[in-house]
């Protein structure tokens, strides 16, 4: 009997593919030659596919007529680990033998033997999939496009006993972890950048789908074709998550979700994510949710007027409505919440930079693309200069994106005495989303209030001038673009791209620029020196009469600052010194002539 779509099919047709049943075909061989040849022939009568369902000692169990998704399983107890026994062999009338997202989804899910497509056209060509095990997962593994020759030399039962044991071996076949396909249209860079945020993300990356295309589409951000091979790269790579490397609106990530089938985010949620991971203070922690609220909720919106669009009759107010005003009415809540709270903080937070302001501390900022290397840079300057022992506290420096979160100041020590802090801050990104840049002002405003800024910028990466660019814009962005900086050209133990040289051209004239290694300690002490020059020189030169009982204080000075002349009197010892500003106060009682 032939089952599926037999509508409208001649009697004559009918017959000759029941032929097929009486056909045996050799173990070794993926089907007979003569029951290919009725079934390329019969293709191109119905311009439909047949498929044909043969068990592993070569008989036919079914031939259907439409996709080979309708062929029914015959009762094939499947035992985990175990394949069904049955393989499907089936045309394409289109003439493409490539395996479509279903042909893998049913190879998946019926774990066939294998799932074989004849290409039918003048030229046939077959491609083959079959499961098999690679690190512990459920893998398809697809033949590139053989002849037909050499289709029926390929020795198929070898291949399914082979897989088949790799498959019973593995133990704890690991099956449900996400696993993204990334999609962009922009650049190929860009999409490098989206699988190391996914890196971040601790997503792993199954494919990469790029459309080179100016505009998205309005409905499904990629073109329709590129929709269905967004579809096979799932299937093949075994993945269940889409990430797009641009915005979507919210009708878009429907639009996908439902033909996908498969959650779809976008780079901002993705990049919210990473932030919601690593935030550690409490003030980043309530931006980030902050952040991630009012994204959510303009993503609501978008799906809010669709359907007023579409709707306004029957069913206006249906529970999927009622349901939206909900969601929306709760996050609008929480948004409220967290902004009082967070007004709290930045209170608090205002109010210890004010502190700091009054002992006159100059502070240095290091900015720069993520992963450049400013945690890296701050916990070597941290360690060599730091004064006291607190300072050690380290911060989290990995090869990942946003390792950094929240902006962290240690003091460090200069030439002179001098202090000053440095505060590290989250690597800036490309395409950071705007909503972002506000959520962070309040972190980033320790960069706008700062002295200095060392502009860490990764030299070993061909990006690196793109980069820093971006950097530029966004300091520019926030206020920062004016003020006293420095150019650190880090990384150059692994090398120096040839771009640096165009950093030097595009900051020569305007700013000091210096090539370190954070990572070997390289230069670090030259960069010290260059802060020391750089930085306005607070020091206040005093002239101190000190007692001559009182002699530690006159070595404290001596310790602290930089004397320039030192005389012995009647009442004790005359010093003209060089003292930070901050500690004058102790002096006091012993000042001469006041400042100079
Ligand atoms: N070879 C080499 N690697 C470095 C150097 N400086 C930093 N790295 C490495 O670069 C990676 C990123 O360093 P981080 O210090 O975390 O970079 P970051 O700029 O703070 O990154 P974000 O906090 O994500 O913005 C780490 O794996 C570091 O070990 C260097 O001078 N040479
Ligand atoms: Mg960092």
């Amino acid at each position: 009997m032939i089952t599926g779509n037999i509508e409208g099919v001649r009697n004559r047709i009918l017959e000759e593919l029941e032929a097929i049943f009486e056909i045996k075909t050799a173990k070794y061989a993926f089907l007979d030659t003569a029951i290919v040849d009725i079934m390329l022939k019969i293709t191109k009568e119905l311009d439909r596919e047949i498929s044909v369902l043969v068990d592993r000692k070569g008989k036919v169990l079914e031939v259907t007529v439409g996709d080979s998704s309708a062929v029914s399983m015959p009762l094939v107890e499947l035992r985990d680990n175990k394949l069904s026994r049955v393989r499907v062999v089936h045309t394409h009338p289109n003439g493409n033998p490539k395996l479509s997202a279903l042909d893998i989804s049913a190879l998946i899910k019926m774990k066939l033997d294998s799932i074989i497509a004849i290409g039918a056209s003048d030229h046939p060509q077959v491609v083959m999939g079959f499961l098999t095990v690679e690190n512990q997962k459920i893998h398809v593994e697809a033949t590139t496009p053989m002849e037909l020759d050499d289709a029926y030399r390929f020795n198929v039962l070898d291949r399914i006993t082979y897989n088949e044991g790799l498959l019973q071996e593995a133990e704890d076949l690991e099956e449900d972890e996400e696993r993204a396909v990334l999609v962009g249209l922009d650049s190929e860079d860009s999409l490098v950048e989206l699988r190391e945020l996914a890196k971040a993300a601790d997503v792993p990356v199954g494919d990469v789908v790029f459309q080179k295309r100016a505009t998205q589409d309005n409905a499904t951000y990629v073109g329709k074709g590129k929709v269905q091979e967004i579809g096979e790269a799932l299937q093949l790579s075994r993945s269940n998550m889409v990430i797009v490397d641009d915005e979507l609106s919210g009708s878009q990530i429907r639009n996908l979700e439902d033909e996908l089938g498969v959650k779809v985010i976008d780079r901002t949620t993705l990049i919210l994510e990473i932030f919601a991971r690593r935030a550690r203070s409490r003030e980043a922690k309530l931006q980030v949710e902050l952040a991630q609220l009012k994204y959510r909720m303009s993503r609501l919106i978008g799906l809010g007027t669709v359907m007023s669009r579409t709707g306004g009759g029957i069913g206006t107010r249906g529970p999927g409505e009622q349901k939206l005003e909900i969601d929306r009415r709760k996050i609008r809540d929480r948004v409220n919440d967290l902004k009082n709270e967070l007004k709290k903080v930045v209170a608090i937070r205002s109010v210890q930079r004010e502190s700091r302001d009054q002992n006159g501390i100059p502070r240095v900022s290091l900015v720069g693309y993520t992963n450049s290397g400013k945690s890296t840079l701050r916990n070597a300057l941290a360690e060599m200069a730091s004064k006291d022992a607190i300072v050690k506290n380290k911060v989290l420096e990995k090869d990942m994106l946003f390792a950094t979160l929240d902006t962290t100041t240690r003091a460090i020590a200069l030439r002179d005495s001098r202090v000053v802090t440095v505060t590290d801050t989250v690597g800036f990104i490309r395409k950071l989303p705007h909503d972002l840049v506000e959520a962070f002002k309040s972190t980033l405003e320790e960069v706008v209030y700062s002295d200095l800024l060392i502009h860490v910028i990764d030299g070993s990466v061909d990006d690196c001038y793109s980069q820093a660019v971006t950097v530029d814009q966004v300091l520019e962005e926030i206020g920062a673009g004016e003020g006293m900086r420095i150019i650190a050209i880090n990384k150059v133990d692994k090398g120096k791209s040839y771009m640096t040289e165009e950093l030097t051209k595009l900051y020569g004239d305007k700013y000091p620029i210096i090539e370190i290694s954070a990572k070997m300690g390289t230069n670090l002490k030259a960069l010290i020196e260059l802060l020391s020059d750089t930085l306005p020189d607070d020091l206040v030169t005093l002239e101190l009469l000190i007692p001559y009982d009182m002699q530690k204080l006159a070595a404290q000075i001596h310790d602290k600052g930089n004397v320039i002349s030192e005389e012995y009197g009647e009442e004790g010892t005359l010093i003209q010194a060089k003292l930070p500003k901050k500690e004058v106060h102790l002096y006091e009682k012993f000042r001469r002539g006041g400042e100079k």
